[in-house]
């Protein structure tokens, strides 16, 4: 197999165990996997050779929260918004007549265009959901959508109670023949445990449901206010509970004493004018934080993982070192990809080769310099993504 050595590279972030930071460092590919990492003085030979100038170098992003199979825009809503109107969850409904009128070839590509968009900002891995089909059918077809573009799957029949249903007929179509029609596509479930979604209970039913299929939890939890799904989530071992906008002394130590990740969504939050999730206090709680952009065309219409690192640095208090681990190992833990052969968001030898170079000499440049486009290179499964334009 050719074996490519990527060198000049002034810090490198392998968020590995034994050292997250290795200066003047290279790295050797092979057959998509990091075959050598360590000081570029000590590289071996390879059949390729590309010298970044001394750019920094860190895993590709993991983002595990997103929204991407949707047709139709709310820039409407998102304005009334800037001017006083408070975010609901009916907003929902816009987006579900968008994405119930569009094919499964409109919604494969509008999916796979906002994938290219985040992998231009250095995402290497991702999670969608379903959740604005919300009908046998378009759930289904959103699921094979979903499939189609991302690198895991969340079933979210659970977002809404669509107009004009029964919440109880619903609640046995999302647990039932909705369920069995997505289970081949997907590997979560997921439900908006929130005022004008569903409550703790029955947010419960659904999750069960899913376990019961074989699927892993994720909860939509405390966005709004102190709706009890951050304690669920916990109770029933989710692998993460996403926003935590609102919590409690007992959810932060609920999640501190637990495996379930806390993934903050600072993109949306900055659009619905929702208050920051206590991200310090739960960092020193010892709770498990990742960051994710939550892209969605109601509450965080951005791929950008860049962004959601920055505004987590300057306005959520993290620390620079915090918030890119919470953006690439930390979030590979709220997917169950932070050990073994297929890892994610980490650089080691046998490793997969999904990696991003930046314009810059050090990460501190993404809440340095924010809102400055410094992805020079992606490399993903060792392969080199067309972003060459940047100069490198
Ligand atoms: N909160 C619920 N669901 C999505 C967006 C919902 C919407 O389209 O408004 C979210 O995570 O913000
Ligand atoms: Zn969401």
């Amino acid at each position: 197999m050719t074996t490519e050595l990527i060198t000049g590279i002034r810090e490198l972030t392998s968020q590995a165990d034994d050292g997250p930071r290795l200066r003047d460092a290279a790295l050797v590919i092979e057959d998509g996997r990091i075959a050598w990492i360590g000081p570029a003085a000590d590289a071996p030979a390879a059949d390729r050779r590309t010298d970044v100038g001394g750019r920094a170098a860190l895993p590709g992003w993991v983002d595990t929260h997103t929204h991407l199979v949707f047709a139709g825009d709310r820039a409407a809503e998102f304005e009334a918004r800037m001017a006083g109107r408070r975010y609901e969850a009916g907003g929902i409904n816009t987006t579900v007549r968008a994405t119930r009128a569009a094919t499964e070839e409109q919604l494969i590509g509008n999916a796979a265009r906002l994938r290219r968009e985040a992998e231009a900002q250095g995402t290497t891995f991702l999670e969608t959901k379903t959740g604005y089909g919300l009908d046998l059918e378009s759930e289904t077809r959103s699921a094979r959508a979903a499939a189609a573009v991302a690198d895991v799957v969340t079933y979210l029949g659970a977002h809404l109670v669509p107009q004009g249903v029964d919440r109880r007929d619903y609640l046995d179509l999302v647990t039932g023949p909705m369920l069995a029609a997505v289970a081949p596509y997907v590997q979560y479930i997921d439900a908006f445990c929130e005022a004008g979604a569903f409550d703790v209970e029955e947010t419960r039913e659904v999750l069960l449901a899913g376990r019961a299929a074989g699927l892993g939890l994720r909860v939509h939890g405390n966005q709004l206010g102190f709706s009890g799904g951050v304690r669920l989530a916990v109770e029933l071992g989710a692998a993460s509970v996403d926003h935590c906008n609102h919590l409690e002394a007992a959810d932060i130590d609920a999640l501190a004493s637990s495996s379930t990740v806390a993934t903050l969504l600072p993109a949306c939050d900055l659009s619905t004018r929702e208050p920051f999730p206590p991200a310090r206090r739960l960092l020193d709680a010892g709770a498990n934080i990742a960051l994710a952009t939550n892209c969605n065309p109601g509450t965080s219409y951005t791929t950008s993982m860049p962004y959601c690192v920055a505004t987590a640095v300057l306005q959520m208090g993290l620390t620079i070192e915090e918030a890119v681990f919470a953006a690439t190992r930390g979030a590979a833990r709220a997917v169950g990809r932070e050990h073994g052969p297929d890892a994610v968001g980490s650089l080691r030898v046998g490793g997969l080769a999904d990696l991003q170079v930046l314009d810059a000499p050090s990460v501190a440049h993404f809440a340095y310099r924010p809102g400055v486009p410094l992805t020079a290179a992606v490399w993903r499964r060792g392969v080199r993504r067309g972003l060459g334009h940047r100069g490198v």
